[in-house]
């Protein structure tokens, strides 16, 4: 059945002429297959919900927590005194200072960690929309241009007024409208292309019928290649263009299906789709009758399952406050199942999820120090030459020295300090200058979030009117900081009031921030029909199987399918210290995946 992307129902044959006449009925429905309710989790998303069968596939609109606040022709909103708000370049430069600050007690896994787990649900379309289509919105040409919105650089910029660069190239996020699903001049409903699930989008290919390219179809491996380096990953494809750092003639590498994007969620897409491979052949050697389809959706059901174990309840305990998410229903202690399902709640994410976690752009270390596979330091690279290169990986021992430097290299602190990599040349030789606070703010407007103080009433209860309302979320400093650049509350950014917003008690992030994840956090697990906690949905895991998932880390995963990685600290989200020490991959302080619960009974009686 054919189903309309924006609405989730079957496209009935009036909608259905307007897209062909349009010629965008592939981006604007999608066809999914009749829903089985015992099926496997299907890789495209369909039949999550069995209400609504698209939602969850790619596509899916995105929610909101509040409504949209545009000025008309959905401009961005004004100030309260009908003038425009501050140019977004002061308010970086002026909001967060540069340079580098490190946090001593976390390593760089845990940005790599963060960005794959949203990765997973935001594709970066609007990232190259200006890197390689829309290029010339700082020209003449770009004035003319609707979809240009470049970022304007003040004239006494602390940076720029050396460089002479006035203005960064920018466009307006795309949205159904872009595509023709929905008419002009209705409600801004932004394109999401990973599917609204952390269901791995990118170690599987979330496409329909893509999976089936990186398949093998034997024994539920997907494909894989060696390269000369002797690192496997999935094919590779030399003429694409995706791979636009790539340093030719030397570097060739780009993945042909899954991705090439920024460099920690590259990393560790890598290595879940090695962990799959490892699953899959040892589930074969533990039952020898199962066949390639039982053998495949097994391994995936069990590769995200250990992505979500380590986000949840290793990660995110870390950063957010292990109490809190209790408290929140977010993990639960006893390490057992839990079923809060409401087919109700459709699989999507907020706007908000996906936006408030560019906040973590201020935590990235963006000098990477690569290591040798025997801890020898080597040299430091600008992490932010490594987005869409992923030739980088394939050549002399790099993809070793990242994997070691990724345990061993201290995070960038969670301030209100910017690598100045980010702030100022984040998208490297694809771009003059970028700052990616500048875009995170400039796009906070265009996605029309309300200010900042609405979420702030949103999640407290409470109402912000004066800026001394402010002054128990806010340091004197930074509340002081955010009245220099914001004539009244009502006009403070929701990045910018993030920026400067006291962290939550018990957590590392400012409290809005946490308030907004864990709301999505919250529908996601009752709206994911196969959340792998639950003991009722298709294929649930035994209690046995369950307990075998709780034991494994992030320093599990880099032991079992890293390179070259023979010893690691227990804890890799903190750095190696004398209560964290560099154990080796064997010692019983790093979890195994025990697969031996998933042996088949009826083959041990065979
Ligand atoms: C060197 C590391 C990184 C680079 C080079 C990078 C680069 C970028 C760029 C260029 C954008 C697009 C800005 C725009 O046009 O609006 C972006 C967006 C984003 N980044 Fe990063 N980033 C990095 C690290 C991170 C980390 C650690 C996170 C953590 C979650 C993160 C989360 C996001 C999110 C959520 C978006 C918004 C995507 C969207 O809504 O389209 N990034 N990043």
């Amino acid at each position: 059945v054919l189903y309309d992307c924006v609405s989730g129902l079957p496209v009935n044959s009036t909608q259905l002429r307007i897209y062909e006449q349009r010629n965008n009925t592939e981006i604007c429905t999608v066809d999914v297959k009749p829903c089985d309710p015992e099926e496997w989790q299907r890789v495209d998303g369909s039949c999550n919900n069995l209400k609504y069968p698209s939602r969850g596939t790619h596509r899916t609109p995105s929610s909101r927590v509040l409504p949209l606040d545009f000025s008309p022709n959905y401009e961005p909103r004004k100030a309260s005194d009908g003038g425009d708000l501050e140019l977004v370049r002061k308010l970086r430069t002026d909001l967060l200072s540069s340079g580098k600050v490190s946090e001593m007690k976390l390593t760089q896994l845990v940005s790599y960690y963060l960005l794959f787990s949203i990765a997973d649900v935001v594709a970066i379309h609007d990232i190259t929309n200006y890197v390689m289509k829309i290029t010339y919105c700082c020209t003449p040409e770009g004035k003319k241009d609707y979809r240009c919105t470049p970022i304007k650089v003040p004239v006494h910029d602390p940076v720029h007024r050396f460089s002479g660069i006035s203005c960064m190239n920018l466009t307006r996020p795309q949205t159904f409208q872009t595509f023709g699903c929905l008419d002009n001049g209705t409600d801004f409903v932004r394109v999401a292309f990973q599917t609204p699930l952390f269901d791995l989008s990118n170690t599987y290919n979330f496409k329909p019928g893509f999976s089936d390219r990186i398949r093998t179809f034997k024994n539920g491996l997907l494909k894989i290649e060696t390269a000369e380096n002797g690192y496997l990953f999935p094919e590779s494809d030399p003429n694409s263009t995706e791979c636009y750092l790539n340093q030719r003639p030397q570097e060739t590498r780009c993945h042909k299906y899954v991705l090439n994007g920024v460099l920690g969620s590259n990393f560790l897409n890598i290595h879940f789709y090695r962990q799959h491979n490892k699953i899959a052949e040892e589930l074969g050697k533990l039952n020898p009758s199962w066949n390639d389809d039982r053998l495949f959706f097994t391994a995936r059901n069990i590769n995200i399952a250990i992505s979500l174990q380590i986000l949840l309840y290793e990660l995110l305990p870390i950063i957010l406050g292990k109490k809190n998410l209790i408290r929140d229903g977010i993990i639960c202690e006893d390490g057992g199942f839990r079923d809060v399902y409401d087919e109700n709640i459709p699989p999507q994410m907020s706007d908000e999820y996906v936006y408030v976690n560019r906040w973590y752009h201020v935590i990235q270390e963006a000098t990477m120090k690569f290591y040798d596979k025997d801890g020898h330091f080597v040299k430091t690279y600008p992490m932010v030459n490594a987005t869409a290169h992923t030739g980088l990986f394939a050549i002399d021992d790099n993809f070793v020295y990242i994997t070691q430097g990724s345990f061993r290299q201290p995070s960038g602190a969670f301030d209100f300090v910017i690598d100045s990599d980010m702030g100022n040349r984040i998208l490297d030789g694809a771009q003059r200058a970028s700052d990616v606070g500048s875009s995170d703010l400039a796009k906070g407007r265009y996605f029309g979030f309300p200010p900042y103080i609405k979420y702030k009433e949103f999640c407290t209860k409470r109402s912000y009117k004066e800026f001394s309302d402010l002054k128990d979320s806010f340091s004197p400093e930074r509340l002081y900081r955010i009245m220099q650049n914001y004539k009244s509350p009502s006009d403070i950014d929701l990045m910018g009031g993030l920026w400067g917003e006291k962290y939550v008690k018990g957590g590392m992030v400012p409290e809005t921030l946490y308030c907004l994840v864990v709301e999505q956090l919250k529908r996601t697990i009752a709206s994911d029909r196969y959340w792998f906690e639950r003991s009722k949905r298709p294929h649930a895991f035994t209690k046995d199987q369950l307990k075998a998932i709780r034991k494994v880390t992030i320093a599990s995963v880099l032991c079992w399918v890293g390179d070259h990685v023979t010893e690691i600290q227990p804890k890799s989200f903190r750095t190696i210290s004398s209560k964290n020490p560099l154990v080796k991959c064997s010692s019983s302080r790093i979890g195994k995946l025990d697969l031996s619960a998933w042996k088949d009974s009826e083959t041990c009686k065979q």
